[in-house]
């Protein structure tokens, strides 16, 4: 009996090794034979640069243009004069290095080129490669892609290197790094081969279930298998999505009344003069966006338009309402899916009162779809794109007559946001306009915050420079708060230490725990592995619970790239530049 277990285990296991090109499409496949070569390091004038060449002809390549009968010794730096094949003429003197395959980043014979970052330097390499024969120039992200095909990194490692490429923040490089390391990879080399297991049970019981010598608990085994992994995906599932956050970038939005120095903090935080500072209330009319590095942590911080007194639950009451519709049942999916990134863009019309268009144009249930939002008289052009199933809803508009577009504008971005920075003037509190601010947003936020929604909040009083000497004025209702003077930055450091306490609570901490989810491509197949178990523990028999796990561990094998379609690849590769 055990035999024949052994061989369903090895049947099982089959299919579960890192991904090969060849043999997981004959469509995916490098063109094989072809050598490519490209400058792998940054563009423009510098010390050094790297040229890189991949595929069979790396040798006779790097032979000729060191004009050398034989390859430098295999992983070792050697300084050449690299000369022009047909001309003669010499280049450049350059460090080489030679990785024979399978032992190099591709996986193929490889060649460096370390030259002179000048530009003719660079291009004069680059033309004597192209003159070689069998050479071409590479596309963006072929490199790494050939690494994939041939089974050097999973697909969760290639994204670690996309993000590293891409990381701006501290906490973004470190999360990148983790992924990269293939922690996240070999958890699911873990759960696959849990899974492999129980189906290799569960498979002997079909086929021995009736053999005497069979263990009796075999069955049992397996189940005791699929609650331990629906117990951990939940687990990593119950993330709040921190690993995605980190790596787009938390939306932290800036609001209060007018004049209470909202633009000032922007432009503080940011560094630069984003937002426009002027003594006179109403400056700011619409949301402006950019994207900053607070305290390590990216985020995409929003300054809006001053709340008046008056504004409140019918604008956030319409708010509401238009939000609902917007994201109707595709909401949630869209959510899961992608990443939703609004931007503020040059005014369209000014023909409506207000008017909120959404047009979802879904192209497939795999490809990305796209959302426009035109906002008449706002000024405001949205836009945000994101992975999500085929809508039947396919035209919503919404029109509200007689709010204010700024106003509607940062109610939207407040229910959107992460984390809200309210910004009150320290020394105007009794105002009537930091008294609505206070019961319209803060309140009711502070009291939400941070369970509720999962939004979280920081009051921030702002003019600390204006207080008399003996400080703030006693308001007993006054929740938890910072004192800042965006003026003479006192009580920066505070802030920026409350940012980064609130930041790492939505993004996570990169360096510590289980490793986090980083797309909407990882939760998705999570969710489909947990829903998969789901079927597994309701089947009415045992074939059927087979492919529920088979179709979980199909998603596992998605999920590092083994059953990989050329669409979501190419996704994937495209965030490479040329010569990575
Ligand atoms: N004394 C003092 N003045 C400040 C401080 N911060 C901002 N101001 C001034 O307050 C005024 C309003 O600042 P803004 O940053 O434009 O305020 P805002 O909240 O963006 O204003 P709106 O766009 O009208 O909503 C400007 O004159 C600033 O120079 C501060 O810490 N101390």
């Amino acid at each position: 009996m055990w035999r024949g277990l052994w061989t369903l285990t090895a049947r099982a296991t089959h299919g579960l090794r890192r991904p090969c090109w060849r043999q997981a499409s004959g469509t995916l496949g490098p063109g094989t034979g072809v050598t490519i070569f490209a400058l792998s390091s940054g563009q423009g004038r510098c010390g050094v640069a790297v040229i890189r060449a991949s595929g069979p002809a790396s040798g006779p390549a790097l032979r000729s243009l060191t004009a050398a009968r034989d390859l430098p010794p295999a992983r070792s730096a050697r300084l050449r004069l690299l000369r022009d094949p047909c001309s003669g003429e010499p280049l450049d003197r350059a460090l080489v290095l030679w990785f024979p395959g399978p032992q190099s980043f591709t996986g193929e014979d490889c060649a460096e080129f370390h030259v002179h970052g000048g530009p003719a330097v660079v291009s004069g390499v680059l033309q004597a490669l192209s003159g070689v024969p069998g050479l071409r120039p590479a596309e963006a992200g072929e490199f790494t892609r050939r690494a994939f095909a041939h089974g050097k990194l999973s697909l969760t490692e290639v994204e670690g290197l996309a993000d590293l490429i891409h990381a701006e923040t501290e906490a973004q490089r470190r999360q990148a790094l983790r992924q990269l390391d293939g922690e996240l990879g070999r958890l699911c080399q873990d759960w696959a081969e849990t899974l492999t297991r129980a189906l290799a049970h569960v498979e002997a019981y079909i086929d021995f279930g009736e053999d005497d010598n069979l263990e009796e608990d075999v069955l049992e085994r397996a189940d005791i298998a699929v609650r331990g992994l629906e117990a951990a995906l939940a687990a990593h599932l119950r993330d709040a999505r921190r690993g995605q956050r980190l790596r787009s970038g938390a939306h932290v939005v800036v609001a209060g009344p007018p004049n209470a120095g909202k633009s000032s903090l922007v432009n503080l935080l940011s560094r630069k003069p984003v937002s426009i500072v002027s003594p006179e209330p109403g400056t700011t009319r619409d949301v402006l966006e950019t994207p900053v590095d607070l305290a390590g942590f990216p985020a995409l911080l929003s300054d809006t338009a001053g709340l008046r007194e008056g504004v409140g639950p019918v604008e956030q009451e319409g708010v509401r309402r238009a939000w609902a519709r917007w994201a109707g049942p595709d909401h949630g999916q869209a959510q899961t899916m992608g990443r939703a990134r609004p931007w503020a863009g040059p005014a369209l019309s000014p023909t409506f009162s207000f008017c909120w268009v959404y047009f979802p144009f879904f192209l497939n249930e795999k490809l990305p779809s796209f959302r426009w939002e035109f906002w008449g008289d706002l000024g405001t052009l949205s836009y945000a794109s994101a992975w999500a199933r085929p809508s039947f809803s396919c035209l919503a508009t919404r029109a509200l007559q007689g709010v204010d577009p700024g106003v509607f504008s940062c109610f939207l971005r407040l229910e959107q946001a992460d984390l809200v920075l309210a910004v009150l003037d320290a020394s105007d509190l009794g105002s009537p306009s930091s008294r609505n601010f206070l019961d319209t947003v803060v309140t009711p936020m502070g009291a939400q915050s941070p369970a509720g929604s999962g939004q979280r909040l920081l009051l921030v009083l702002n003019k600390l420079d204006l207080l008399p000497r003996q400080g703030l004025a006693p308001y007993p209702d006054l929740p938890p708060h910072l004192l800042l003077s965006c003026l003479s930055r006192q009580g920066l450091d505070g802030l920026l230490e409350a940012l980064r306490q609130e930041l790492a609570a939505v993004c996570g901490d990169p360096s510590a725990g289980p490793p986090l989810l980083t797309r909407a491509r990882h939760r998705h197949h999570l969710q489909g592995c947990l829903e998969a178990l789901g079927h597994y523990k309701e089947a009415s028999d045992l074939a059927l619970a087979a492919e529920a796990l088979r179709v979980a561990r199909g998603h596992l094998a998605h999920l590092t790239g083994g059953g990989g379609t050329e669409e979501v690849l190419n996704i994937i590769f495209r965030d490479f530049c040329v010569g990575k």
